[in-house]
Formats: structure tokens, sequence, C-alpha cells
């Protein structure tokens, strides 16, 4: 069996309902890993918690209780240094893209501001090479976020998540939004990437077909506790 690339150990969180309002459970004791090279599903019903953990995995939120482990990387004992390593290390590829692009702005415009991120060291003919590695031409970067169907969105939004070399992508219900034909497409594309970049993903998502088709192991939440 491979290495464990990322643990939560018994992480538990609540959140208030508003400004003075009753605690409300999200997670309890939720146990779980990801191991190098693999494909792990949650599947689960609506509210029960499946986002917050992939935030708390990220490293987007504090748990109340429990440890993260990414290898042998405690991640509530990191500096913010290394915080901010393993934020590029572990991505969230979200449901839909096409809202996190400046509607405002062309995207080249958003994608030059990720390349000259600090840590992202890609000289132009690498960006070329990850558009193309997705399926996309540089002219879709000439256009609006508004001008972009949701598959190119989603293309265009792995693209970005390639771009800082991740060791583990989140994906938060990647297709649910789409067609079924551009479903499937996105699905293969998305498999392809992870053999040939060498990553592991978690998957969410609602459709058991499409959890069984990327899954090597499936999670199953309820109630904010995993079996
Ligand atoms: N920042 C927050 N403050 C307060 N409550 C929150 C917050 N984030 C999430 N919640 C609540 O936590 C519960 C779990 O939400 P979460 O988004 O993790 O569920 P989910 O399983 O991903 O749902 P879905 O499948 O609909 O996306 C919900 O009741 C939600 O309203």
């Amino acid at each position: 069996m491979s290495s464990v690339l990322i643990e939560a150990k018994n992480v538990s969180k609540r959140y208030r309902n508003g400004l003075a309002g009753e605690w409300q459970q999200i997670l309890t004791n939720v146990s779980m890993m990801v191991h190098d090279g693999e494909t792990v599903g949650i599947c689960g019903p609506s509210g029960c918690g499946k986002s917050t953990l992939s935030r708390i995995l990220a490293g987007l939120e504090e748990p109340d209780k429990g440890e993260i482990w990414f290898r042998t990387i405690l991640l509530s004992s990191v500096d913010n240094k290394i915080r901010k390593e393993m934020r590029r290390k572990i991505q969230i590829l979200f449901q839909d893209p096409g809202s996190s692009f400046n509607p405002v702005r062309k995207l080249n415009v958003s994608m030059n501001r990720l390349i000259n991120l600090p840590g992202v060291t890609l000289p132009r003919q690498g960006f070329s090479e990850i558009l193309h590695k997705v399926g996309l031409h540089e002219e879709i970067l000439s256009r609006y976020p508004h001008e972009i169907s949701g598959g190119q969105a989603q293309r265009l939004a792995l693209a970005r998540i390639l771009l800082t070399k991740p060791e583990l992508i989140i994906l938060d219900e990647p297709t649910s939004g789409l067609d079924i034909s551009v479903q499937a497409q996105i699905l293969r594309l998305l498999k392809e990437v992870k053999k040939r970049e060498k990553m592991s993903y978690i998957i969410i998502s609602h459709d058991s077909d499409v959890l069984s088709f990327m899954s090597d192991r499936i999670y199953s939440m309820e109630n904010g506790a995993l079996s």
C-alpha cells in the first residue's frame, strides 16, 4: 500500500446559527485518509458536512477538535509560511468555477495574476502547455468569463489549479452543473490529468455513478459522521 498523503483524525466542527444563535454540530469525530495516487469519494445528503470537511482538509478552516496530518506535518502546528505552502499543495475545484473569475476582467488578466503569485514560476510556454493539457487553446484567454461555457470554465479552473502543482485536489461536485456529455468529458479529463500529474483526489458528489466511475474507495457521510 502506498503512503498516506492526508489524514483527518477525530475531527469535529460546529457552527453558530447567526451571531447569537444555537450551535450546530456539523462534523463529529471524523477520521479518514487518502493515500498517494488514490481517488477517494465522499457521498452524503445535502448539508451533512462534506464541504465543511473539504475546507478543513484544505486548511481554509480550523477544526474545533481533532487533527489534520499532511504526510508527517500536523497542520495546526505549522507557521504561516508552511501553511501557505500547504495551501498550494491542496487545492479545491468547485462546482461553479466561472463565478470565481472577475466578471469585468478578461480571463488572461485573472490567469496572469495567478502566474505572478509568489511560489508560482512558470514560463509563458509552460502555461500554454497546461492549457493544452486541459483541452483548451490560448484564444480562450481573450474572452470574458460570461463568454465561456460551463465545461470550458471547469477546464480553465483545472488549468489554474495545475499551475500551482498540487499534490491533492478536492473535487467538490465538479460536474453537477454540466450537461451529461460534457460531464463525461470532464470526468475523463480529470482521470487523465491525475494519472499524468501523479496526484490524489477527493471527490464529493451526490451522484453515485460519478463516484463509482472516479473513486478507488468511497466514504459515506451522514449527519457529520463518516462510515
Ligand atoms: N460558515 C458557516 N456558518 C454557519 N453554518 C455553516 C457554515 N458553513 C456551513 N454551514 C452549515 O453547515 C452544514 C453543512 O454544510 P456543508 O456545506 O458542509 O454541507 P454539504 O454536505 O457540503 O452540503 P451540499 O451537498 O448541499 O453542498 C449546513 O447546515 C450549513 O448550513
